[in-house]
């Protein structure tokens, strides 16, 4: 189970503006609205992907009503704290002309202290149940800047993979606080960093220097792809990953589809927090043997003589190819791997031992 905290929940109303001039009177040729905020994306993402997800945070008033009963009818499971104050809407304009974007957050509601209490107790709870907590958005006003940072201390105690998405002083502080993945996107990184980025050079060095704060991986998100500092295989390797562009459905939203996408890949797999292969430039290749020639299996674990194998939660929940699996696998010399590739993707061919 992963569980997303959205403590600053919305209503996103997208509205579509040809020509959108400031200072002028416009009327929409199109509108939305979507039960929003950051973590609310990530868990409508990790539903769509079929991975079991509960979205936690702060509902309150008419809108926070509609939040949640959007939620439901989305068949998303929801468990928010109920506040006195209005939830937020956020209003993003576009501009179909230009493609261009403008986005008015608004700041939210003023929590109290007995409502952060009850979602501390509330998140803890749920915590026992979830192998990733992910923590995405801004703070609303109330909130003490530093939250992020004690619940995921008290969540590293609970052995649970913590995933922080955020910006400004929360940030700061819930990268001291050792989250498993901090991914911020370039602004975000820079204002955290201390510095602004001006090539692919100093992309690279911002994820290291996230690294060296505290985070034990660092995911920085760009507009086609992202750059990462991730542990492989128990070692630390700097990615630079890149998608094939698309035509975007909206604009907003991206970030938290992508954060989703590779964290619901990531949470079934045993060890580590691995990205896929998928269109990497990597220290390492792809083994020519690779069928589909983006997955490899887990170092070591194939080689395991059987019988000695450190049980892995993966395998107990069946998710992983074991020996006699050939069909499955489609291994052409025999050996067996342990496949550890995303959910979604056909199962991954063998990889030899010792060829890496
Ligand atoms: O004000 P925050 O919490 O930083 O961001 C909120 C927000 O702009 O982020 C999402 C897109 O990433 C939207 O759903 C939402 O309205």
């Amino acid at each position: 189970m992963i569980i997303t905290v959205t403590l600053n929940a919305a209503i996103d109303k997208s509205l579509s503006v040809p020509n959108f001039r400031l200072g002028r009177r416009h009327r929409t040729v199109e509108q939305t609205t979507l039960a929003g905020g950051k973590g609310v994306n990530v868990a409508r993402t990790l539903k769509t992907l079929g991975q079991p997800v509960i979205a936690t945070g702060f509902a309150g008033g008419a809108t926070g009503t509609r939040i949640v009963e959007q939620l439901t009818s989305e068949s998303i499971l929801n468990d928010f704290v109920r506040i006195r104050e209005e939830s937020r809407t956020n209003t993003a304009v576009h501009d179909p002309t230009n493609g261009q974007q403008t986005e008015i957050n608004e700041r939210g509601p003023r929590v109290t202290a007995s409502e952060v209490d009850l979602f501390r107790d509330k998140l803890l709870y749920l915590a026992r149940g979830a192998a990733m907590v992910v923590f995405a958005g801004s703070l609303p006003p109330g909130v003490d800047p530093d939250l992020y940072a004690e619940l995921i201390r008290e969540l590293r105690r609970l052995d649970v993979v913590t995933i922080v998405d955020t910006d400004g002083e929360p940030l700061r502080h819930a990268v001291r606080a050792e989250p498993t993945v901090v991914s911020p996107n370039v602004l975000e990184a820079e204002e955290l960093v201390g510095h602004e980025f001006n090539d692919d050079e100093d992309r690279t060095i911002a994820v290291r220097e996230m690294r060296q704060l505290g985070a034990r991986e660092a995911i920085m998100t760009v507009a086609d792809g992202c750059f990462a500092y991730v542990e492989e295989a128990g070692e630390p390797a700097l990615m630079r990953v890149r998608i094939e562009p698309r035509e975007p459905v909206a604009a907003v939203g991206a970030g938290d589809a992508f954060l989703a996408g590779l964290r619901g890949g990531a949470v079934r797999r045993p060890v580590g927090l691995r990205l896929p292969r998928l269109r990497c430039r990597v220290r390492r290749g792809v083994h020519p043997a690779s069928r589909c020639g983006t997955h490899r299996p887990a170092q070591g674990r194939a080689a395991r003589p059987r019988g000695r194998r450190r049980p892995s939660r993966a395998r107990g929940r069946g998710l992983v190819a074991r020996q006699g699996d050939e069909a499955a696998t489609g291994c052409p010399s025999g050996r067996r791997p342990v496949c550890l590739c995303p959910p979604g993707v056909p199962v991954s061919p063998c990889w030899p031992r010792g060829s890496r």
